[in-house]
Protein backbone atom coordinates (compact mmCIF):
# COMPACT_ATOMS: atom_id res chain seq x y z
CA UNK A 1 0.00 0.00 0.00
CA UNK A 2 1.35 3.30 -0.73
CA UNK A 3 0.14 6.27 1.25
CA UNK A 4 0.90 9.53 0.46
CA UNK A 5 0.91 12.05 3.46
CA UNK A 6 1.25 15.91 2.72
CA UNK A 7 3.04 18.11 5.31
CA UNK A 8 6.19 16.62 4.64
CA UNK A 9 8.40 18.33 7.76
CA UNK A 10 4.90 18.70 10.17
CA UNK A 11 5.11 15.83 13.17
CA UNK A 12 2.34 13.57 12.04
CA UNK A 13 4.06 13.18 8.42
CA UNK A 14 7.35 12.51 10.35
CA UNK A 15 6.06 10.59 12.26
CA UNK A 16 4.15 8.52 9.81
CA UNK A 17 7.54 8.22 7.65
CA UNK A 18 9.07 6.85 10.78
CA UNK A 19 6.36 4.34 11.99
CA UNK A 20 6.10 3.04 8.43
CA UNK A 21 9.40 1.67 8.54
CA UNK A 22 8.83 -1.03 11.05
CA UNK A 23 5.94 -1.97 8.40
CA UNK A 24 5.68 -4.22 6.06
CA UNK A 25 4.24 -3.66 2.91
CA UNK A 26 3.71 -0.33 3.45
CA UNK A 27 5.45 2.85 1.61
CA UNK A 28 5.08 5.99 2.68
CA UNK A 29 5.64 9.59 0.32
CA UNK A 30 5.66 12.70 2.20
CA UNK A 31 5.07 15.62 -0.35
CA UNK A 32 5.79 19.10 0.91
CA UNK A 33 6.43 22.58 -0.35
CA UNK A 34 7.09 23.67 -2.83
CA UNK A 35 5.53 20.59 -5.10
CA UNK A 36 2.46 20.62 -3.07
CA UNK A 37 1.40 24.14 -1.64
CA UNK A 38 -2.13 24.37 0.13
CA UNK A 39 -2.47 27.88 -1.00
CA UNK A 40 -2.01 27.52 -4.25
CA UNK A 41 -4.91 25.11 -5.34
CA UNK A 42 -4.25 24.24 -8.62
CA UNK A 43 -1.20 22.22 -8.28
CA UNK A 44 -2.57 19.97 -5.80
CA UNK A 45 -4.23 17.83 -7.79
CA UNK A 46 -1.16 17.08 -9.91
CA UNK A 47 1.58 16.61 -6.82
CA UNK A 48 -0.45 14.26 -5.68
CA UNK A 49 -1.66 12.29 -9.23
CA UNK A 50 2.51 12.33 -9.75
CA UNK A 51 2.90 9.97 -6.66
CA UNK A 52 0.05 7.47 -7.18
CA UNK A 53 -0.88 6.64 -4.30
CA UNK A 54 -3.67 4.06 -2.64
CA UNK A 55 -4.57 6.54 0.44
CA UNK A 56 -3.62 9.82 1.23
CA UNK A 57 -3.18 11.25 4.70
CA UNK A 58 -4.16 14.72 4.40
CA UNK A 59 -1.67 16.49 7.52
CA UNK A 60 -0.83 19.36 6.19
CA UNK A 61 -2.02 22.75 7.47
CA UNK A 62 -1.76 26.16 9.12
CA UNK A 63 -0.97 25.15 12.52
CA UNK A 64 0.20 28.64 13.98
CA UNK A 65 -3.29 29.48 16.23
CA UNK A 66 -2.16 33.06 17.61
CA UNK A 67 -1.06 33.92 14.09
CA UNK A 68 -4.06 32.43 12.32
CA UNK A 69 -6.33 35.51 14.29
CA UNK A 70 -4.56 38.33 12.37
CA UNK A 71 -4.43 36.08 9.16
CA UNK A 72 -7.86 34.30 8.87
CA UNK A 73 -7.77 34.35 4.79
CA UNK A 74 -4.28 32.60 4.81
CA UNK A 75 -5.51 30.38 7.58
CA UNK A 76 -8.98 29.59 5.56
CA UNK A 77 -7.00 29.39 2.30
CA UNK A 78 -4.93 26.48 3.33
CA UNK A 79 -7.32 24.37 6.13
CA UNK A 80 -10.21 25.12 4.05
CA UNK A 81 -9.97 25.83 0.49
CA UNK A 82 -6.64 23.59 0.45
CA UNK A 83 -8.02 20.65 1.98
CA UNK A 84 -11.03 20.75 -0.26
CA UNK A 85 -8.71 20.85 -3.05
CA UNK A 86 -7.07 17.30 -1.76
CA UNK A 87 -10.20 16.12 -1.03
CA UNK A 88 -11.48 16.80 -4.15
CA UNK A 89 -8.14 15.19 -6.12
CA UNK A 90 -8.43 11.84 -3.66
CA UNK A 91 -11.67 11.62 -5.01
CA UNK A 92 -10.82 11.97 -8.77
CA UNK A 93 -8.54 9.57 -8.01
CA UNK A 94 -10.76 6.89 -6.43
CA UNK A 95 -9.00 6.46 -3.12
CA UNK A 96 -10.07 7.31 0.81
CA UNK A 97 -8.47 10.04 2.45
CA UNK A 98 -7.24 10.30 6.31
CA UNK A 99 -7.70 13.85 6.96
CA UNK A 100 -6.64 15.45 10.24
CA UNK A 101 -8.75 17.82 12.32
CA UNK A 102 -8.49 19.34 16.05
CA UNK A 103 -9.85 19.74 19.38
CA UNK A 104 -10.47 23.23 18.75
CA UNK A 105 -13.80 22.83 16.57
CA UNK A 106 -15.50 22.86 20.61
CA UNK A 107 -15.92 25.68 22.47
CA UNK A 108 -14.74 24.09 25.29
CA UNK A 109 -17.88 24.84 27.15
CA UNK A 110 -19.34 20.93 27.57
CA UNK A 111 -18.68 19.44 31.61
CA UNK A 112 -17.22 16.40 29.57
CA UNK A 113 -15.37 14.95 27.13
CA UNK A 114 -16.42 15.43 23.54
CA UNK A 115 -17.94 12.88 21.30
CA UNK A 116 -18.15 13.02 17.43
CA UNK A 117 -21.53 13.69 17.84
CA UNK A 118 -21.18 16.82 19.53
CA UNK A 119 -21.97 20.29 18.19
CA UNK A 120 -19.21 22.45 17.11
CA UNK A 121 -18.19 26.11 18.07
CA UNK A 122 -14.77 26.89 17.40
CA UNK A 123 -13.35 30.03 19.56
CA UNK A 124 -10.60 31.08 16.94
CA UNK A 125 -10.01 31.34 13.25
CA UNK A 126 -7.77 28.16 13.41
CA UNK A 127 -10.34 26.08 15.00
CA UNK A 128 -13.19 27.95 12.35
CA UNK A 129 -10.73 27.01 9.42
CA UNK A 130 -10.41 23.55 10.60
CA UNK A 131 -13.82 23.06 10.85
CA UNK A 132 -14.25 23.96 7.42
CA UNK A 133 -11.82 22.18 5.89
CA UNK A 134 -13.76 19.11 7.62
CA UNK A 135 -16.82 20.12 5.77
CA UNK A 136 -15.01 20.61 2.53
CA UNK A 137 -13.18 17.25 2.65
CA UNK A 138 -16.83 15.32 3.51
CA UNK A 139 -18.47 17.23 0.63
CA UNK A 140 -16.13 16.16 -1.87
CA UNK A 141 -14.91 12.68 -0.63
CA UNK A 142 -16.92 10.63 0.82
CA UNK A 143 -14.11 7.88 1.16
CA UNK A 144 -13.05 9.85 4.40
CA UNK A 145 -12.08 9.69 7.71
CA UNK A 146 -12.03 12.87 9.84
CA UNK A 147 -9.53 12.46 12.67
CA UNK A 148 -9.99 15.20 15.59
CA UNK A 149 -6.88 14.75 17.27
CA UNK A 150 -5.55 17.12 20.09
CA UNK A 151 -2.44 18.38 21.60
CA UNK A 152 0.24 17.04 19.64
CA UNK A 153 3.83 16.68 20.41
CA UNK A 154 6.40 14.47 19.21
CA UNK A 155 10.54 14.78 18.18
CA UNK A 156 9.67 16.66 15.59
CA UNK A 157 8.92 20.10 14.38
CA UNK A 158 7.52 22.88 17.30
CA UNK A 159 5.36 21.61 19.77
CA UNK A 160 4.89 21.71 23.24
CA UNK A 161 6.86 19.42 24.94
CA UNK A 162 10.09 21.57 23.33
CA UNK A 163 8.70 24.80 24.06
CA UNK A 164 9.01 23.68 27.87
CA UNK A 165 12.10 21.83 27.54
CA UNK A 166 13.86 25.35 26.39
CA UNK A 167 11.86 27.19 28.43
CA UNK A 168 13.80 25.58 30.98
CA UNK A 169 17.20 26.00 29.91
CA UNK A 170 16.16 30.09 30.48
CA UNK A 171 13.88 30.01 33.42
CA UNK A 172 13.81 28.58 36.81
CA UNK A 173 10.12 28.54 36.80
CA UNK A 174 7.95 28.44 34.00
CA UNK A 175 3.96 29.93 34.38
CA UNK A 176 1.77 27.59 32.84
CA UNK A 177 -2.06 28.42 32.40
CA UNK A 178 -3.99 25.27 34.53
CA UNK A 179 -7.43 25.63 33.70
CA UNK A 180 -7.35 24.48 29.96
CA UNK A 181 -7.98 20.65 29.76
CA UNK A 182 -7.83 18.51 27.14
CA UNK A 183 -5.68 15.11 25.85
CA UNK A 184 -1.80 15.57 25.30
CA UNK A 185 -1.15 13.59 21.95
CA UNK A 186 1.90 11.76 20.28
CA UNK A 187 2.34 12.56 16.33
CA UNK A 188 4.08 8.65 17.08
CA UNK A 189 0.83 7.44 18.12
CA UNK A 190 -1.10 9.17 15.64
CA UNK A 191 1.08 7.73 13.31
CA UNK A 192 0.57 4.17 14.73
CA UNK A 193 -3.06 4.63 14.80
CA UNK A 194 -3.22 5.79 11.23
CA UNK A 195 -1.41 2.62 9.80
CA UNK A 196 -3.56 0.70 11.36
CA UNK A 197 -7.11 2.34 10.21
CA UNK A 198 -5.37 2.40 7.16
CA UNK A 199 -4.49 -1.98 7.15
CA UNK A 200 -8.25 -1.81 7.24
CA UNK A 201 -9.23 0.82 4.50
CA UNK A 202 -6.89 -1.21 1.91
CA UNK A 203 -7.58 -4.55 3.26
CA UNK A 204 -9.70 -7.27 1.31
CA UNK A 205 -13.49 -6.41 3.05
CA UNK A 206 -15.24 -3.79 1.61
CA UNK A 207 -14.82 -0.65 4.60
CA UNK A 208 -17.74 1.36 5.31
CA UNK A 209 -17.29 3.04 8.40
CA UNK A 210 -16.06 6.27 6.97
CA UNK A 211 -16.90 9.45 8.77
CA UNK A 212 -15.28 11.36 11.82
CA UNK A 213 -13.56 9.98 14.62
CA UNK A 214 -11.44 11.61 17.76
CA UNK A 215 -8.29 10.22 18.41
CA UNK A 216 -6.20 11.85 21.15
CA UNK A 217 -4.03 10.34 24.07
CA UNK A 218 -5.35 7.97 27.19
CA UNK A 219 -6.06 10.47 30.11
CA UNK A 220 -6.78 13.83 30.50
CA UNK A 221 -4.60 17.05 32.00
CA UNK A 222 -4.18 20.77 31.67
CA UNK A 223 -1.07 22.64 30.24
CA UNK A 224 0.30 23.15 33.83
CA UNK A 225 0.06 19.08 34.49
CA UNK A 226 1.76 18.56 30.97
CA UNK A 227 4.52 20.89 31.59
CA UNK A 228 4.71 19.10 35.15
CA UNK A 229 5.28 15.39 33.55
CA UNK A 230 7.70 16.81 30.72
CA UNK A 231 9.71 18.31 33.03
CA UNK A 232 9.68 15.71 35.60
CA UNK A 233 10.62 13.12 32.87
CA UNK A 234 13.66 15.67 31.72
CA UNK A 235 14.71 15.30 34.89
CA UNK A 236 14.88 11.98 35.61
CA UNK A 237 16.79 11.73 32.09
CA UNK A 238 19.33 14.39 33.21
CA UNK A 239 17.80 17.12 31.09
CA UNK A 240 16.76 20.54 31.97
CA UNK A 241 14.94 21.83 35.50
CA UNK A 242 12.91 24.16 35.92
CA UNK A 243 9.17 24.89 38.48
CA UNK A 244 5.62 25.11 37.30
CA UNK A 245 3.17 27.26 38.41
CA UNK A 246 -0.09 27.17 38.21
CA UNK A 247 -1.69 30.45 36.37
CA UNK A 248 -5.31 31.02 34.66
CA UNK A 249 -6.27 31.82 31.40
CA UNK A 250 -6.61 35.50 32.17
CA UNK A 251 -2.85 35.63 33.54
CA UNK A 252 -1.41 34.46 29.62
CA UNK A 253 -3.34 36.47 27.12
CA UNK A 254 -2.75 35.09 24.21
CA UNK A 255 -4.57 36.41 20.54
CA UNK A 256 -6.46 33.77 20.15
CA UNK A 257 -8.41 31.93 22.60
CA UNK A 258 -8.50 28.49 23.35
CA UNK A 259 -11.22 26.12 24.83
CA UNK A 260 -11.47 25.57 28.59
CA UNK A 261 -12.14 21.91 27.97
CA UNK A 262 -11.11 20.65 24.66
CA UNK A 263 -11.14 16.48 25.88
CA UNK A 264 -12.10 14.38 23.43
CA UNK A 265 -13.16 10.90 23.96
CA UNK A 266 -11.95 8.52 21.54
CA UNK A 267 -14.03 5.29 21.90
CA UNK A 268 -15.91 5.15 18.63
CA UNK A 269 -12.08 4.89 16.98
CA UNK A 270 -10.91 2.08 19.63
CA UNK A 271 -14.35 0.41 18.82
CA UNK A 272 -14.09 0.32 14.90
CA UNK A 273 -10.12 -0.10 14.72
CA UNK A 274 -9.35 -2.03 17.84
CA UNK A 275 -6.80 1.13 18.58
CA UNK A 276 -6.42 2.51 21.62
CA UNK A 277 -3.57 5.40 22.35
CA UNK A 278 -1.30 4.66 25.50
CA UNK A 279 -1.46 6.67 28.61
CA UNK A 280 -0.49 10.17 27.56
CA UNK A 281 2.68 9.72 30.79
CA UNK A 282 4.12 6.99 28.71
CA UNK A 283 3.75 8.02 25.56
CA UNK A 284 5.67 11.69 26.87
CA UNK A 285 8.18 9.74 28.33
CA UNK A 286 8.62 8.02 25.21
CA UNK A 287 9.14 10.96 22.97
CA UNK A 288 11.18 12.71 25.98
CA UNK A 289 13.54 9.97 25.28
CA UNK A 290 13.59 10.39 21.79
CA UNK A 291 14.75 13.52 22.22
CA UNK A 292 16.62 13.36 24.53
CA UNK A 293 18.82 10.28 22.64
CA UNK A 294 17.88 7.78 25.36
CA UNK A 295 15.87 4.78 24.31
N1 LIG B 1 -0.13 20.43 16.34
C1 LIG B 1 -1.21 20.16 17.09
O1 LIG B 1 -1.18 20.28 18.32
C2 LIG B 1 -2.44 19.65 16.45
C3 LIG B 1 -2.58 19.54 15.08
N2 LIG B 1 -3.74 19.07 14.52
C4 LIG B 1 -3.84 18.89 13.09
O2 LIG B 1 -3.05 17.76 12.74
C5 LIG B 1 -2.41 17.98 11.48
C6 LIG B 1 -0.92 17.76 11.62
O3 LIG B 1 -0.42 18.64 12.60
P1 LIG B 1 1.14 18.76 12.84
O4 LIG B 1 1.85 17.63 12.24
O5 LIG B 1 1.32 19.08 14.29
O6 LIG B 1 1.45 20.07 12.03
P2 LIG B 1 2.81 20.88 11.90
O7 LIG B 1 2.53 22.28 12.27
O8 LIG B 1 3.90 20.14 12.58
O9 LIG B 1 3.09 20.77 10.35
C7 LIG B 1 2.21 21.31 9.42
C8 LIG B 1 2.80 21.12 8.06
O10 LIG B 1 1.90 21.73 7.13
C9 LIG B 1 2.68 22.41 6.20
N3 LIG B 1 2.00 23.52 5.57
C10 LIG B 1 1.60 24.69 6.12
N4 LIG B 1 1.08 25.47 5.16
C11 LIG B 1 1.16 24.77 4.00
C12 LIG B 1 0.80 25.03 2.66
N5 LIG B 1 0.27 26.21 2.29
N6 LIG B 1 1.01 24.10 1.72
C13 LIG B 1 1.57 22.93 2.05
N7 LIG B 1 1.96 22.61 3.30
C14 LIG B 1 1.75 23.53 4.26
C15 LIG B 1 3.90 22.93 6.97
O11 LIG B 1 4.90 23.18 6.03
P3 LIG B 1 6.19 24.07 6.33
O12 LIG B 1 7.04 23.19 7.19
O13 LIG B 1 6.73 24.29 4.97
O14 LIG B 1 5.67 25.30 7.01
C16 LIG B 1 4.17 21.76 7.88
O15 LIG B 1 5.04 20.84 7.29
C17 LIG B 1 -2.86 19.37 11.02
O16 LIG B 1 -3.97 19.22 10.19
C18 LIG B 1 -3.29 20.07 12.29
O17 LIG B 1 -4.28 21.04 12.04
C19 LIG B 1 -4.81 18.67 15.28
C20 LIG B 1 -4.74 18.78 16.64
C21 LIG B 1 -3.56 19.24 17.34
C1 LIG C 1 4.51 28.17 26.25
C2 LIG C 1 3.44 28.43 27.26
C3 LIG C 1 2.10 28.22 26.92
N1 LIG C 1 1.13 28.45 27.83
C4 LIG C 1 -0.27 28.20 27.48
C5 LIG C 1 -0.79 28.97 26.29
C6 LIG C 1 -1.90 28.08 25.80
O1 LIG C 1 -3.07 28.34 26.53
C7 LIG C 1 -1.41 26.69 26.12
C8 LIG C 1 -0.86 25.93 24.92
O2 LIG C 1 0.08 26.73 24.29
P1 LIG C 1 0.56 26.54 22.80
O3 LIG C 1 0.48 27.88 22.16
O4 LIG C 1 1.87 25.84 22.83
O5 LIG C 1 -0.44 25.55 22.15
P2 LIG C 1 -1.49 25.75 20.96
O6 LIG C 1 -0.79 26.31 19.79
O7 LIG C 1 -2.72 26.39 21.42
O8 LIG C 1 -1.78 24.21 20.71
C9 LIG C 1 -2.80 23.86 19.83
O9 LIG C 1 -2.25 23.74 18.54
C10 LIG C 1 -3.22 23.49 17.56
C11 LIG C 1 -2.50 23.35 16.22
C12 LIG C 1 -4.17 22.43 17.88
O10 LIG C 1 -4.83 21.88 17.00
C13 LIG C 1 -4.51 22.18 19.32
O11 LIG C 1 -4.92 20.86 19.57
C14 LIG C 1 -3.42 22.56 20.28
O12 LIG C 1 -2.42 21.58 20.35
O13 LIG C 1 -0.41 26.84 27.12
C15 LIG C 1 1.45 28.88 29.13
O14 LIG C 1 0.55 29.08 29.97
N2 LIG C 1 2.76 29.09 29.47
C16 LIG C 1 3.77 28.89 28.58
O15 LIG C 1 4.94 29.11 28.94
Amino acid sequence: MRIVVTGREGQVARSLLEAAQLRKGVEVIAVGRPQLDLARPDGVAEALEASRPDLVVSAAAYTAVDQAEDEPEAAFAVNAVGAGKVAEATARLGVPIIHLSTDYVFDGTADRAYVETDPTAPCSVYGASKLAGEQAVAVYNPRHLILRTAWIYSPFGKNFVKTILRLATERDEIAVVADQWGNPTSALDIADAILCAAAMLGGEGSFSAFGTYHLAGTGETNWSGFARCILDTSKALGGPKARVRDIATADYPTRAQRPANSRLASAKFAATFGWRAPDWRKSTDIVARHIFNRS
